[in-house]
């Protein structure tokens, strides 16, 4: 069965064990209490001993499992010492190997896939204790579209006794989602999620704009989508640069597999091509199901809207 699968379902099957283990290891990390933290060269931009591990952790079992696909991720890896051996995955979610393929996703070749890699979404989160912020995030796509998409939460339920610890949800366009209930946001009100830690004044003026109900600034891509797809907000609104195509490939085919849309702040889709530039320049704007998603870009003011390019 599993040699027979398809390429994209295959690799699914197994980014859902490697998220897995690289939430151990973030897990771990913060469990012995000593971060590492970096600085990275950005402004309000940091790395920990999570990301590099858990990135490791991950890079270094696709490639194994997977060869020739492209991989690309987050943090760069200056670490010559050897990967520890219970670091690489080998095992592989065998529901999705049962998964119906669709016919545009059958033939996909190993050289057409780029796999966008964020070990650790929501590092300034983590570094302030907010552990339900954090996720993993293994975005696959093919050619320039993300088609599929794991997002890991290693301190799901982690305030909660007696509950397992940790999710993994899944999605792949044309085929469906799972490891969570999806969910609509409430009829008649307008709450929108934003960053906590990477604020400007034209991403609040953005906001003002959208007149919301309530605004939810949480961290993490991941976690913002999550909030969409599971009905706690209809809009996610990032009007400035600063999230990269690691932070929105996986989430965005989760969504989209759903039925809701991930743009720039003019409209247009990122490309997942392994030549891009992997800043999304343009913003982020993401709506659930059913969300007017133009509504939202037509409030962006012209002025901000203009300075995303
Ligand atoms: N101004 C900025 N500088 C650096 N990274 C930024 C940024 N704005 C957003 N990001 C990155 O985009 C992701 C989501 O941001 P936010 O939580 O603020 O919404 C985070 O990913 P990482 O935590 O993986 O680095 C964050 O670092
Ligand atoms: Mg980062
Ligand atoms: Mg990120
Ligand atoms: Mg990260």
């Amino acid at each position: 069965m599993a040699q027979t699968a398809p390429l994209i379902p295959r690799l699914v099957a197994s980014s859902i064990a490697i998220a897995n283990r690289a939430g151990e290891i973030i897990r771990n990390v913060m469990s012995k209490g000593d971060l590492g933290i970096v600085e990275k060269t950005g402004k309000n931009d940091l790395q920990t001993e999570a990301d590099r591990s858990a990135q490791r952790c991950i890079i270094t079992s696709l490639s194994k499992q997977f060869p020739s696909i492209t991989i690309i991720g987050e943090e760069d890896e200056p670490s010559d010492s050897p990967v520890p051996s219970d670091w690489v995955v080998s095992e592989v979610d065998q529901d999705i190997l049962r998964l119906e393929c669709p016919d545009n996703l059958q033939q996909v070749s190993a050289e057409e896939v780029v796999v966008w890699v964020d070990p650790l979404d929501g590092t300034s989160e983590y570094t302030q204790g907010l552990l339900d912020h954090v996720t993993v995030l293994i975005g696959i796509a093919v050619g320039n579209r993300s088609v599929a998409g794991v997002i890991h939460q290693p301190y799901y339920n982690y305030q909660k006794e007696n509950e397992p610890l940790g999710r993994t949800i899944w999605g792949i366009r044309g085929v469906g989602v799972g490891g969570f209930e999806p969910k609509a946001a409430p009829e008649g009100q307008r709450i929108i999620t934003t960053t906590r830690s990477h604020s400007t004044p034209e991403v609040q003026a953005t906001l003002d704009a959208m007149k919301p109900d309530n605004i939810l600034r949480v961290g993490g891509a991941g976690h913002k989508v999550m909030l969409l797809i599971e009905g706690k907000a209809h809009a996610y609104v990032f009007a400035s640069a600063g999230c990269k195509r690691w932070d929105t490939c996986a989430p965005e085919a989760i969504l989209v597999a759903l039925g809701g849309k991930l743009t720039d702040m003019h409209g247009k889709e990122y490309s997942y091509d392994k030549n891009t530039p992997f800043p999304n320049k343009g913003g982020v704007l993401a709506t659930g199901k059913g969300e007017n998603h133009e509504w939202y870009l037509e409030k962006v003011p012209e002025a901000i809207r203009k300075k995303l390019v």
